[in-house]
């Protein structure tokens, strides 16, 4: 093989923290290279590096034996590098090709780009309408518009960072023989993930960073998962465990509802009953766009629902807003971090305030009293291991998985009768996604109720007490985890899985 990217003695420092240090390793032509690493470890600082999102400090690059130092990102696309990011770049108003056009140097006519996109996305399996609103689409069709646009520009480095968090089993799947097809065709993959066994299946060669410097490489085909994880973390793992304890009064039922979609393209409830019980971990499982977003809004009060049909202790909460359903001890972690759990340029301690101002007594006469906004940052920070210089730092500056592990921790530190949350691992190393899990079961060991809504099925037997599967809108009635195997569980998805959306369209073609 002959290398494709060179990189020697990348360096790149923020205040308080050198994210880069002398990092030095080869892309090989035609590789899928995995970056390993905990968050906050500096891989996407990395990547941005080469996508000419950040000038380094010190270090070299070169590509193709030519040296390679992009200025800006339309740098590195002109010279054949491509990057779909953790977070999305895409506008909400616009429609899918619109959003495409954005991100290309001389966009063709909309008419020509749609074919053009019908055609890529026929091509490597990806479906997507280019006529539909991207508010509109869940985060997985989301990501296959930064795909498909990455790909129009015939790539000769594709970076994604953590590209399958948001995706299916077999989206995931679709994915990778995108991904291998395009390897075959002489393109080179750089992957962020911290899925290891799908860097095992997928990737042929593996750097593993830690606090910014190269500690090592591996061969992903070799090693096993809980291998690489340690040489990420530098230490063993421990799995999380539930203590035992028996499922208490009722904290939160919903009788049969039913709830329009908040827009055209959104997905109706149909009727849902659930209750949960204190002690209790209600695992609901499903393919993103099945109405999990639409659930959680219901729950959350951001669309209040039909008097009567959600209860929180014996009383009718359906009505409610969200700050008076928060006080009362629902609270909520909604799936997208930045933006909707949090604000990207508020500090941490601002943060904080947003959401946990009422339980945490920081109201004093209508004011905020921000010492108390501060002290409750620090305890988040301190108790979920955030790794940033302080409360002070914007949560846009934090690692995704950083930030996750706070947006989680803000609500578990407040105390809840009943947490209900949206993907809580998305984008969180093997460590760190472990202490969040065994947050969650002590939440509930402690009498609190708790809801994961989670598209890892791997995640949801490790803490769920009950399952239920969320297909088209409709909630199945919940089964005891424990009686659950993934064959089982890939029944129940039913409908989801075999493959037809809530939208009526193929979520598979494989
Ligand atoms: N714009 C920034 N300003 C200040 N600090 C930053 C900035 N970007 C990154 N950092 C810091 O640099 C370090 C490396 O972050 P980076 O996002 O590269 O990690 P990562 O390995 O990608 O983590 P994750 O797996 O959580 O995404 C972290 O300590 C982070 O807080």
């Amino acid at each position: 093989m002959t290398a494709l990217l060179e990189l020697r003695g990348l360096t790149k420092a923020y205040p308080g923290v050198v994210a880069n240090d002398g990092v030095s390793f080869t892309v090989e032509k035609g590789g899928v290279h995995a970056l390993l690493g905990e968050n906050g470890a500096g891989k996407s600082t990395l990547v941005k590096t080469i996508y000419g999102l950040v000038r380094p400090d010190a270090g070299t690059m070169r590509l193709d034996g030519q040296p390679y130092a992009p200025a800006e990102p339309r740098a590195a696309r002109a010279a054949g590098v491509a990057m779909v990011f953790q977070h999305f770049s895409l506008f909400d108003a616009l429609s899918v090709a619109e959003n495409v056009a954005l991100g290309m140097e001389n966009p063709p006519g909309l008419r020509d780009l749609s074919r053009r996109i019908r055609e890529v996305s026929d091509a490597y399996g990806l479906p997507l309408d280019p006529l539909r609103r991207v508010g509109d689409l869940s985060a997985g069709e989301r990501q296959r518009v930064e795909i498909v646009r990455c790909l129009l520009q015939d790539p000769r480095l594709l970076i994604m960072d953590e590209p399958t968090s948001v995706l299916t089993p077999q989206e995931v799947e679709i994915l990778f023989a995108t991904l291998r097809q395009l390897s075959q065709e002489g393109a080179s993959i750089l992957y962020i993930s911290h899925k290891l066994e799908e860097i095992r299946t997928l990737c042929d060669a593996a750097t593993v960073l830690r606090g910014g410097k190269v500690v090592g490489d591996a061969d992903p085909r070799q090693a096993t998962a809980s291998e690489l994880a340690e040489q990420m973390v530098g230490a063993k793992l421990t799995a999380p465990r539930a203590r035992a304890h028996e499922p208490g009064a009722a904290m939160l039922t919903m009788k049969a509802l039913s709830m329009p979609p908040a827009s055209q393209f959104g997905t109706p409830l149909h009727d849902l009953s659930f209750e949960l019980r204190a002690g209790e971990v209600l695992g609901i499982g499903g393919v993103a766009g099945n109405g999990q977003d639409e659930l959680l809004a219901a729950l959350s009060g951001e669309r209040p629902s039909a008097a009567g049909t959600l209860w929180l202790e014996g009383r009718d909460i359906s009505r409610l807003r969200p700050t008076p359903r928060r006080a009362a001890g629902l609270l909520t972690a909604p799936e997208e971090r930045l933006g909707h759990a949090a604000a990207p340029d508020m500090s941490l301690t601002e943060n904080a305030a947003m959401t946990g101002a009422a339980r945490r007594g920081m109201l004093r006469h209508g004011f905020l009293d921000w010492g108390r906004a501060r002290a409750f940052a620090t305890d988040i920070i301190g108790a979920f291991d955030v790794r940033t210089p302080g409360p002070h730092v914007a949560a846009r500056a934090l690692s995704g998985g950083n930030l996750q592990k706070f947006v989680i921790g803000r609500e578990v530190l407040q105390d809840p009768r009943v947490l209900v949350v949206n993907q809580p691992t998305w984008g969180v190393d093997a460590a760190a996604a472990n202490a969040i899990r065994q947050a969650l079961l002590d939440l509930a060991a402690d009498g609190a109720g708790v809801i994961v809504i989670s598209q890892d099925l791997d995640e949801l037997l490790e803490v769920s007490d009950r399952f239920a599967a969320l297909n088209a809108g409709r909630l199945g009635a919940p089964v005891p985890a424990a009686t659950l195997t993934m064959e089982r569980i890939g029944l129940m998805l039913g409908g989801a899985h075999d493959l037809k959306g809530s939208r009526g369209e193929d979520v598979a073609h494989v």
